[in-house]
Formats: C-alpha cells, sequence, structure tokens
C-alpha cells in the first residue's frame, strides 16, 4: 500500500520545483533535490549484506497442489511456512501462469511509462475518495510532504478495478489479475493448512468482495544511489502482494537480521509478500516484511506490485483457532476501513499498524 496520495501543490522551494516528476529529475541532468536524501542511511541495520548464503526462499506452487505426491506436498508445505514465518516473503515459482503474459504485462508497463509525461499526464491523480486518492498516474512531489517525509525516487501508475485505464490496458490487467487471483487463492489455502487451520479461514476473512490495488511502479536512473531510494522502507498493508518484479534490473531489498538482503531478479517467478493484515489474521505467526526499493546509476527498472485486500466493510482479527491459553490474541477486532486509515497515519509517524491494531 502506499500512504503518500494526499494532493497539494509541490513546494516552490527548489530550482527543479516545477518538475513533478522523477523521469523529469532523471532526465534534467541535476543532482536529485534534497529532500529525495535519506539521512540514516549509514545507521546500524541499514547495511546491505554480503552473505551470500542469505536468500529469500523459493517456493514451487505446482507441488502444493493435487497434482502432487504427498510427501512433494508435505515438503513444499513445511518450506511454505517457513518462509512465511521467518521471511514473510518467497518467490513463486510453478504458479501456471504463462510467461507470455507475465512478459506482456512487464511491456504494457514499460509502453506507459515510455509515453511523453505530457501525455501520462492525462491519467494523473485524482482525488476522488477520502482514503483512496490513490489513482492514476503521479510522483512522491505531487503529495504532501508530510513531516518533511523524504521522497521516493519514482513515478507511480496506481489502478483500482474500474478505473479508466490507459493504452491497451484493461484485458492484459484483467487477465494477469485473474490468475494472480487463483494463485492468490491457492497460497491463502495453503497458508491456513499450514498453520492447522480450516482452507478457507484467511479467504472467509477477506470475503467474496476483496479489493485488488495495483501499483505499476518505474524508477529511472539516479545519480545517487547512497543517499536516494527509490521506495522508501515499508510493509505493505494488505492481506498479500504479489510484485512482478524487473526481468533484468534488480532494487527490492527485504529487512532480516538487521540487515538489508537484496532480492534477486528471477524471471517468470512472482515474489509474494505478507502484508499487514495476514500478520494480524495469523496472529502474528506469520511475518509483515519490511522491505524497500533501491536506485541505481544506470539502468530504468520497472515493477508491478498487486494488492490484495478486503471490502472496506469486512471485520478482520486473528483467526480464532490460533488463540487459546497458550497463545493469546495479539490484535483485537476491527473493520477494514479503520484498519487501512490506521495504516495510513502510522505510515506517517514512522510506526507500524500492528502496534497500532495489538492488544
Ligand atoms: O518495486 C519494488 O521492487 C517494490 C515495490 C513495493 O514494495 C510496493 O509497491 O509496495
Ligand atoms: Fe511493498
Amino acid at each position: 500500500m502506499d500512504t503518500k496520495g494526499v494532493l497539494s501543490s509541490p513546494s516552490q522551494s527548489q530550482s527543479t520545483a516545477q518538475l513533478k516528476y522523477v523521469q523529469e529529475l532523471a532526465t534534467s541532468g541535476e543532482e536529485p533535490p534534497p529532500k529525495y536524501f535519506h539521512k540514516n542511511v549509514n545507521d546500524k541495520g541499514n547495511q546491505v549484506t554480503t552473505d551470500d548464503s542469505l536468500s529469500v526462499p523459493i517456493i514451487d506452487i505446482s507441488r502444493l497442489t493435487s497434482n502432487a505426491s504427498i510427501e512433494e506436498k508435505e515438503e513444499e508445505m513445511g518450506k511454505l511456512k517457513s518462509a512465511l514465518n521467518s521471511w514473510g516473503m518467497f518467490q513463486a515459482v510453478g504458479h501456471g501462469i504463462p510467461q507470455n503474459l507475465l512478459d506482456d504485462m512487464y511491456n504494457i508497463s514499460k509502453k506507459f511509462f515510455d509515453l511523453p509525461v505530457e501525455e501520462k499526464q492525462r491519467y494523473a491523480l485524482s482525488k476522488d475518495d477520502e482514503i483512496f486518492d490513490l489513482q492514476g498516474f503521479g510522483s512522491d512531489s505531487m503529495g504532501a510532504n508530510i513531516n518533511g517525509q523524504v521522497l521516493d525516487w519514482s513515478d507511480r501508475l496506481r489502478y483500482w478495478p474500474g478505473d479508466d485505464s490507459p493504452l491497451n490496458f484493461r484485458r492484459t490487467l484483467d487477465e494477469y489479475s485473474v490468475q494472480v487471483r487463483s494463485v492468490s487463492e491457492i497460497i491463502l489455502k495453503e497458508m491456513a493448512k499450514s498453520l492447522g487451520l480450516e482452507d478457507d479461514d484467511f479467504l472467509n476473512q477477506l470475503g467474496d468482495r476483496q479489493y485488488v490495488y495495483t501499483r505499476f511502479s518505474f524508477y529511472p536512473p539516479c545519480s545517487r544511489p547512497d543517499l536516494v531510494y527509490g521506495l522508501k522502507a515499508h510493509t505493505d498493508g494488505g492481506a498479500i502482494t504479489f510484485l512482478l518484479q524487473d526481468p533484468e534490473v534488480r532494487g527490492l531489498q527485504v529487512h532480516k537480521y538487521d540487515q538489508w538482503v537484496s532480492v534477486p531478479c528471477m524471471p517468470g517467478a512472482l515474489l509474494v509478500n505478507i502484508g499487514d493484515l495476514l500478520q494480524i489474521m495469523s496472529n502474528g505467526i506469520f511475518k509483515s516484511p519490511l522491505h524497500r526499493a533501491v536506485t541505481n546509476t544506470e539502468r530504468t527498472r520497472i515493477s508491478v506490485a498487486m494488492f490484495y485486500l478486503p471490502h472496506m466493510d469486512q471485520e478482520i482479527e486473528p483467526v480464532a483457532a490460533l488463540i487459546d491459553e497458550s497463545n493469546p490474541r495479539k490484535y483485537r477486532r476491527m473493520k477494514a476501513k479503520d484498519f487501512l486509515e490506521a495504516f495510513f497515519q502510522t505510515y506517517l509517524q514512522g510506526e507500524r499498524v500492528y502496534d497500532w491494531a495489538s492488544i
């Protein structure tokens, strides 16, 4: 989830202030303005690991489905459980989504971001709703610089189903959404089973009117990757996120063992991560990972994140079967809408929503 959709006039204090999009800043040849600089870059816990043995787990979804043998299933289920418990993230292979559809998704994203800025501005951010003014094309500098928040080096296209879609987005995106949704159902069922729950315990809470929010991110090269991040450290607020990574340019990092671990490009794989909502529904057994995207001086990077959320009226809470005397309830029951409002607020204050939701 993103939290920076509040619209206001861009600040005029920089010589580059009229450049609203990171793409324009990148091509201007100037240094990034200081409002993109992170100050804590040398802090403990901010180092990128050099330990090659640390790597995000890989899960073969085909080994979890009915065609696999019992032994295969058990083995993969064990891996899934440990991935969710220790990383909160994994690379999904064997998911069954055809490579040409993944390529099409990447290509429509690239085609959109390659358009001239004036053309993309036709899809500029519009404020439709109090919380969810997060749609259309935009960048951090178009939002309020709340609490001096450091800006991300990325332009984004945010999309809710039913929005007007640029180009020939609709068909490819619809097809991709349908396929990702069925993978997400398989995974959510396996997640529940791995905890000894009924298959549908997580899915039922998400309800049959799930929201799917898609964010296309465009990270142009940056002359100061030592100070500027493509996307600042955050956890995702939804239940589960599917990330189609750039097939060639890496940039995603996940925080683990008090350091950052770089996530390799893995063409054909989908990066799956738990969001805060699923951490809550699992009563904290699954972890919503802190992650970020870094920049580089050479190459543009594109990613497409798909976030699954319950309908705003849905109530969420830890699944009852996970709570007993030795495992007390950690989070309270709340409406998805209240949860998401709190997500925005806590994010802006540099806190985590599950602290807010804690009992
Ligand atoms: O671009 C990436 O690799 C990360 C995207 C992400 O974390 C997000 O959109 O929430
Ligand atoms: Fe994220």
